[in-house]
């Protein structure tokens, strides 16, 4: 378990960081979302001990950043968003060395290199110099060195960040893989990616935290989209949850709930009520708000979790 608490972080008299406290458990894989410039870089350099905070508190299992710095980053796996790699350093002269550094006894280290390498494809570039590597090769690199060591807490910055498809497959694949034993803190400004990979979503402005919420319930709305060749409205609006019933063209109804949680035993009444009645129904589906969508919204200050009226534009 991962525990930040009160992190703050100042350049001068500019606050970049300010008073940002969450909490992540085993398993959880975590997106770090927010527009340039929201303090991401800087709390992942805080977690991770290679920038100092001002105020507040880090600890994983119980380890504390502060008193135990040494200890912590021994279980830590950092792929910050430009990595320090010695340029005229193989691969794998280079992951020796990082495996020096995380305090790899002589024992376990060649079998976590190979293991790394593996994980990561790199195997045909073990003797390349690292300034003969492509930009997608170089991160496969820092990648390697952040997993090396099976580490407790994973922090990755724009882990896919030049990677070709298949590759970024590979990634999200293995991040999840590591996720089973760890905790995962992910920041990416591609959603797709918050979509395959993240659990929950912690959303940064300005250097506060202005949301810390498990991407299902974000992603949920207060509409089903029928497709029915059924036209009594009516009908459906009895049945209890149901707030309004709205044609949407042709053989398409867009339904208003009144909560959530009921969704999907309304989707089973309605989908009685319109077989009951003989008429044919195509499609039925709660609707999901776009994480983009969301993501604009809480960033311009006009998110509300209770109701959304996007999924109408979706539907029609
Ligand atoms: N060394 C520094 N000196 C002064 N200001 C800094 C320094 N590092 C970061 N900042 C400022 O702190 C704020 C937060 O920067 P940070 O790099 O944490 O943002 P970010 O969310 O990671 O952005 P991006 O998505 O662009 O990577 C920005 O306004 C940035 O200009």
């Amino acid at each position: 378990m991962l525990n930040v608490s009160n992190l703050t972080r100042s350049y001068g008299s500019f606050v970049a960081v300010d008073d940002v406290s969450f909490t992540i458990k085993k398993g959880e894989i975590i997106g770090l979302l927010g527009h340039n410039g929201a303090g991401k870089t800087t709390i992942m350099k805080m977690i991770s001990g290679y920038l100092e905070a001002n105020a507040g508190e880090v600890s994983l299992n119980g380890i504390s950043l502060k008193s135990q710095t040494k200890l912590l980053q021994q279980q830590l796996g950092y792929l910050p968003e430009n990595l320090p790699v010695y340029p005229e350093m193989t691969v794998a002269e280079y992951l020796d060395y990082a495996a020096d550094l995380k305090g790899m006894k002589a024992n376990v280290k060649i079998a976590e290199i190979k293991r790394a390498i593996q994980a990561t494809d790199l195997s045909a570039k073990l003797l390349a110099p690292i300034e003969t590597l492509s930009r997608g090769y170089k991160q496969r690199v820092g990648v390697a060195q952040a997993i090396l060591g099976r580490p407790k807490l994973l922090i990755l910055d724009e882990p896919t960040n030049g990677l070709d498809p298949e590759q970024t497959q590979h990634m999200r694949a293995l991040i999840k893989e590591i996720a089973k034993d760890a905790t995962v803190i992910l920041s990416t400004h591609i959603m797709q990616e918050v979509n395959a990979l993240c659990d929950r979503v912690l959303i940064l402005k300005s250097g506060r935290l202005v949301l810390n919420e498990k991407l299902a319930a974000l992603q949920h709305s207060l509409h089903i989209t029928v497709k029915t060749d059924y036209k009594n409205k009516q009908n459906l609006e009895k049945i209890s949850g149901i707030k309004q019933v709205k044609s949407c063209g042709e053989n398409t109804l867009f339904i208003t709930i009144s909560k959530q949680e009921f969704a999907q035993n309304i989707c089973s009444d309605i989908s009685k009520t319109i077989i009951e009645a003989g008429a044919r129904l195509f499609e039925i589906y709660p609707q999901k708000r776009d994480l983009e969508t969301v993501f604009n919204q809480i960033n311009s200050n006009e998110y509300n979790q209770k109701e959304s009226d996007e999924g109408v534009e979706n539907a029609a």
